[in-house]
């Protein structure tokens, strides 16, 4: 950390601006050197001629902003540069910083590394900002904002905490005792189940960032001709899919993104599901049909309100019923007065007249993105984290066996110091380089 570092924040691209950030000792220097700025006034925006050191060639005029340690970013002194978006003098900018002795060019994710390194953040903090940068959801990047404000760290630290009252009382218990007879450790197993308890719960919040990170999926699904790819059309405003009269018109699931304003859904269209397979090729896009379900979110059955009564359409609304789909009633614009006095979870509309349609969207997005109650839940997105909940549960389920059939003292805290250890592993009060490698490689450069 004796370097310092320097690099874009921004793309390389040409944009109305770029931002180039350093951190460390030499900012100072580059303040002078650079800018021939003598005593800079931390945390505000100024404008300066920025200028190469030897040869005083002018680089660009440019806002800087002067961040002086530890009030940074990184806790070091560090300088924010605004200068005009285009690649050639971004590159320009940064080899000129580099001629000065220690200057060089930052690792990925090295910024962000040092901040951690600094105590700016924890572990679990450091991994959310990644997160909070590629989160391709909004429910994505609420969730990272969460994990960036602490929210996942103090329960981290609660639970650390409750372990070590634990272990104070034990060893209070084993003192008491001393050599007379075995200390008394049937209170012990409640208090440990209570810890487990508490690591499950967190284990159970675990979601790949996968999953987190890709728009909901609606799968509509029906018999032939129900009107499925007429209601996808309708929907996206366009002729997206084909449509018509024929029964197996659509073949291939066919995915489409709507846009609605509280976030994006990727909608599905299948291909009818009839009782019985014609030919081959039917069976085989209605297997695919069968596997979109599965895959879905949430999955939407379509009947078609004239052929509601057939044995087929019957099957097909207890299959919905079992399988928690929503039903759609489509065509509403052929029976005015069907009697809408069915679950809250059917929907009646019309793909050619729009009829229903604003309320099908409504209803979509209140149950997509569910609003209101901004809670305090979060999921935990790291395989590491994961794997040091495990980690500390494995601790405990051994504890409890060590409780059971031999409550020696001295191996209880030996497992005990094993679960502790876990836990500081998530937050990084414990680490090693290669994790932090690992960790930080995978960040962008100046991040
Ligand atoms: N210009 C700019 N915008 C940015 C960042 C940045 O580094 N620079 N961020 C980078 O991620 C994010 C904001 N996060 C930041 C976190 C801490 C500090 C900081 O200077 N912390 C000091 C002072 C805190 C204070 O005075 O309130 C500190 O923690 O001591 C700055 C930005 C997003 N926007
Ligand atoms: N009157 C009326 N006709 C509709 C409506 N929606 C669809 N149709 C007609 O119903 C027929 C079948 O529509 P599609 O959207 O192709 O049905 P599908 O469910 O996609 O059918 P497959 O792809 O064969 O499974 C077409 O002739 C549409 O014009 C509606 O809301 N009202
Ligand atoms: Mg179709």
């Amino acid at each position: 950390m004796e370097q310092t570092i320097v690099a874009p924040a921004t793309p390389n691209g040409t944009s109305a601006l770029a931002v180039i950030r350093v951190s460390g000792n030499e900012s100072r220097t580059i303040l002078q050197k650079m800018l021939g700025v003598k005593n800079a006034i931390p945390r505000t925006a100024n404008l300066a001629e920025m200028r190469h050191p030897e040869s005083g060639k002018l680089l660009d005029s440019l806002v800087y902003i002067f961040y002086q340690s530890p009030h940074s970013y990184t806790g070091e002194d560090s300088l924010e540069l605004f200068p005009h978006g285009n690649p050639l003098i971004v590159r320009n900018i940064l080899q000129a910083m580099c001629s000065i002795q220690n200057v060089r060019i930052a690792y990925p994710g090295e910024y962000t590394k040092r901040a951690f390194l600094n105590g700016k953040m924890d572990l679990v903090q450091a991994e959310s900002v990644a997160e909070v940068i590629h989160s391709q959801t909004l429910a994505g990047v609420e969730n990272a904002h969460k994990l960036l404000s602490g929210k996942f760290s103090s329960d981290i630290h609660a639970l650390a905490h409750q372990l070590k009252n634990l272990y104070a009382s034990i060893e209070l218990d084993v003192d008491f005792v001393e050599e007379e007879a075995d200390p008394d450790v049937s209170g012990w197993k409640e208090r440990f189940d209570e810890i487990q308890n508490r690591i499950q719960n967190l284990i159970a919040h675990f979601k790949n960032s996968g999953t987190l990170n890709r728009n909901p999926r609606v799968v509509f699904y029906g018999a032939p001709n129900a009107g499925k790819s007429s209601l996808l059309n309708a929907l996206l405003k366009e002729n997206r899919v084909l449509v018509s009269n024929i029964p197996g018109t659509t073949r291939d699931f066919i995915e489409a993104t709507l846009h609605l304003s509280s976030g994006d859904v990727t909608l599905i269209d299948t291909a009818g599901i009839a009782d019985i397979p014609q030919n081959e090729l039917d069976k085989r896009s209605m297997e695919q049909s069968e596997s979109a379900i599965e895959s879905a979110d949430l999955s939407i059955c379509l009947v078609d309100i004239t052929s509601v009564q057939t044995e087929e359409s019957q099957k097909l609304l207890a299959k919905a019923r079992a399988k928690k789909s929503w039903i759609i009633y489509s065509k509403k614009d052929l029976k005015e007065n069907f009697s809408e006095t069915n679950s809250a979870d059917e929907i009646f509309l019309s793909a050619k007249t729009g009829e229903g349609l604003e309320n099908f969207c409504k209803k979509l997005e209140a149950t997509l993105f569910p609003q209101g109650e901004s809670s305090d839940e979060y999921w935990i997105t790291s395989e590491r984290e994961c794997a040091a909940l495990k980690e500390a549960s494995a601790g405990i389920d051994r504890i409890q066996i060590l409780l059971r059939e031999n409550p020696a003292a001295e191996l209880i805290a030996f497992e005990m110091r094993q679960v502790t250890n876990a836990l500081a592993s998530i937050i990084g009060e414990i680490s090693s380089e290669d994790v932090l490698q690992t960790i930080f490689s995978g960040f962008c450069i100046g991040k």
